[in-house]
């Protein structure tokens, strides 16, 4: 039986080849009015191709946003398994941002939508919220594995609602975040041992949190969302996360679509971000 190559190992290449870079795909109806485009399904389609096609041969990692294609009903949800084809064939990874979180024998159902490649949906990693316990995301994660697919764990997010549930002390003084980074520490423990650059299991830890005082060094990636619309500068990233910068891979959406339609003005908007990105990396590689 071949092995698929792990969705860690694709994205380390990925990272050392486009930069470090993921592109959401966030078709919201005021971005849509700005492109021109209607808020309906033929806006939504042409917005989404036209933002694949842009920033597909660019970008490390293209992020769609599944709310806002199932905004639409169940046309819209079929314009997303069409962004999810076209954008795995543009060369760049795809990550379905769609959050989901339940008791574990729903979550097998999940496993099978959006990490089984037999569905539509699946891309080459998904956004999963631990917060029923970390142990009902265990299907997703077995799941994902099986076929060299990616999970990312919500962690510290990025909106300011989120410390009150990801800051909560259990009764031995740490942190529910805390927590969550020890099991994905787990989780790709044992690929790390290997020969694997890069865990296929990475967290969600927002640009906007500020210093942390957790220990982000889980083995795999982490998304950082939050630069741009929701006020976090490529610089705060190395306050956020230090010593773990490099597995780091900051996500914009607004920031990048703002710039559309024209595909050229997106490309360059992308191509801003990562070199700043670039810039800091080599900037905290001198002070090492
Ligand atoms: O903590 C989180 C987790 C996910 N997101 C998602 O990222 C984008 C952010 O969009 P911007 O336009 O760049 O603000 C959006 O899809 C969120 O659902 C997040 O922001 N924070």
């Amino acid at each position: 039986m071949n092995v698929p190559r792990s969705f860690g190992r694709r994205l380390h290449v990925a990272m050392g080849e486009r930069g470090p870079f993921c592109a959401g795909i966030d078709p919201h109806p005021g971005l849509l009015t700005a492109w021109g485009l209607d808020d309906d399904v033929a806006g939504l389609e042409r917005f989404s191709r036209t933002a694949v096609e842009a920033l597909g041969d660019t970008v490390a990692l293209l992020k769609p946003q599944s709310a806002f294609f199932e905004r639409h009903g169940s046309r819209g949800v079929a314009v997303l398994e069409r962004v999810i084809a076209d954008a795995k064939g543009t060369g760049a990874l795809v990550l379905l941002d769609v959050k989901r979180g339940d008791i574990g024998s729903t979550m097998q159902a999940y496993a099978d939508a959006y990490c089984d490649p037999r569905s539509p949906l699946c891309a080459d990693a998904v956004t999963v919220s631990p917060y029923l316990g970390f142990g009902s995301l265990r299907p997703v994660l077995d799941t994902a594995r099986a076929h060299g697919n990616g999970v990312f764990v919500l962690a510290l997010t990025s909106n300011p609602e989120g410390p009150e549930v990801q800051h909560a002390r259990r009764p031995d003084g740490r942190t529910v975040a805390a927590t969550v980074l020890d099991h994905v520490r787990a989780a790709n423990a044992a690929v790390l041992a290997g020969d694997e650059p890069l865990g296929s299991v990475g967290v969600v830890v927002g640009a906007t949190t500020g210093g942390t005082g957790e220990d982000l060094a889980v083995g795999g990636p982490l998304l950082a969302p939050g630069i741009g619309a929701q006020g976090a500068t490529v610089d705060d990233l190395a306050t956020v996360f230090g010593a773990a910068l490099p597995q780091v891979v900051p996500s914009a959406s607004r920031e990048v679509l703002g710039a559309g339609p024209d595909p050229q003005a997106l490309r360059d908007a992308a191509r801003r971000t990562i070199d700043a990105v670039r810039d800091l990396l080599f900037r905290a590689s001198t002070r090492a």
